[in-house]
């Protein structure tokens, strides 16, 4: 079986990174990939690594494109993909959309950290949240999957085990995170050109990052408590791609190195996405770089009885259009590892 799948922003990086792995996936076929700076344009002309594929850009028609896939990853920028999920849902394609639209599960919280009422909250309902280690079995049977984001995936896979055991306090958690500068995706914008960003290590949006909800909803899943309220503070780092997330918790009375090493092997020893190291071994970007892989380190520190684990992940990868793949292999029945490793 060949799943058509069609991309939605494949000129963006994570539209790159999508097609880098769908033309080496067994049983997908790239149906259609949109790009309105360039279409008409081959595949090879924004992306010469893909010369030979035989795919021209076209315009992000709906309907057009609807009638021959089976499958749209949207990699639009986010406040677009309503426009784009309801005609494609209607006529039955599964829709796995990459940007931040769907995750939240709050229209108040929505409002509050994308400024603008949400165009379809029923969809917010329907939406399973595209993280196939906490929501696989949904998955299976999704419509509409929000993949998980690039900073919250980082987050939510090395805390929530070590929350649903109560081995840490839900209250005052502290996620900093480095993120390469391919996470702002593929624009001119000054903070992101390479003299201000090269040599240069800065936290920014330390208060109210549009992450944090995410973040938060998804660890309140995990810990069973109605609500968090935890610090992120995103960083951007002086590299193309990667995620390091540095998270700092409480250790619950009774918290040893031996039991979060157990509660980690009992979540993730039968993930092929997720690594766990040694304890006391921190994680390193240099290791999932153009991988699907989230790479875990756990230490605790008895100074200050806290537990701080370190997890990475490649953004476009396992942030991003890996995820969305992966996502697409349990939905369609596939082996969840095609066109991954
Ligand atoms: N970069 C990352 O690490 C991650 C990104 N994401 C999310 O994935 C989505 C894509 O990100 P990324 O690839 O970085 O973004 P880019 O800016 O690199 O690419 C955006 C793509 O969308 C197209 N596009 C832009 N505006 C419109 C529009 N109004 N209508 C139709 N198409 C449009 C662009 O092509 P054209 O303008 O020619 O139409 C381009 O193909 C975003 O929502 C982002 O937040 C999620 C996780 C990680
Ligand atoms: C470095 C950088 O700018 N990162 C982006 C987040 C990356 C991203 O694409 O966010 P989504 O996962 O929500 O789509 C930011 O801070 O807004």
């Amino acid at each position: 079986m060949k799943v058509r799948v069609a991309v939605f922003g494949a000129s963006g990086y994570a539209g790159e990174e999508l097609l880098r792995i769908l033309l080496r996936h067994k049983n997908a076929e790239v149906a259609a990939i949109t790009s309105r700076k360039s279409a008409g344009e081959p595949v090879s002309t924004v992306f010469p690594r893909f010369t030979g594929a035989p795919l021209v850009f076209c315009e992000p028609d709906v309907e057009a494109i609807a009638s021959k896939c089976d499958a749209a990853i949207l990699a639009l920028p986010h406040g677009l993909a309503t426009e784009y999920a309801i005609p494609l849902l209607n006529a039955g394609i599964k829709v796995f959309d990459i940007s931040a639209d769907f995750r939240l599960r709050s229209p108040e919280k929505y409002k509050e950290y994308y400024k603008a009422d949400h165009p379809a909250p029923e969809l917010l309902r329907k939406a399973v949240y595209g993280l196939p280690e906490r929501y696989r079995e949904q998955l299976r049977t999704a419509d509409l999957v929000a993949c998980a984001g690039c900073y919250p995936t980082s987050s939510i896979l090395p805390t929530a085990p070590l929350l649903a055991a109560g081995l840490v306090s839900p209250k005052g958690i502290v996620v900093a995170s480095c993120s390469g500068v391919t996470g702002a995706g593929r624009k001119v914008d000054l903070p992101y050109i390479f003299p201000e960003c090269n040599e240069s290590l800065k936290a920014y949006g330390v208060v109210g990052h549009r992450h944090l909800p995410e973040i938060e909803q998804e660890m309140a899943v995990a810990a069973g408590v109605p609500e968090m309220a935890i610090n992120f503070i995103p960083h951007l780092a002086p590299m193309n791609r990667g995620i390091n997330s540095t998270i700092v918790m409480d250790a619950m009375p009774g918290t040893t190195l031996e039991k979060i090493g157990e509660v980690y092997a009992q979540a993730y020893g039968s993930e092929q996405f997720v690594r766990i190291l040694p304890p006391g071994r921190t994680s390193d970007t240099k290791y999932v770089f153009m991988t699907n892989t989230c790479e875990i380190g756990y230490n605790l520190d008895p100074h200050t009885n806290k537990v701080i684990v370190t997890s990475c992940i490649d953004n476009l990868t396992k942030g991003a259009a890996g995820q969305a793949v992966q996502c697409m292999n349990i939905r369609f029945g596939l082996d969840e590892a095609e066109g991954l490793l």
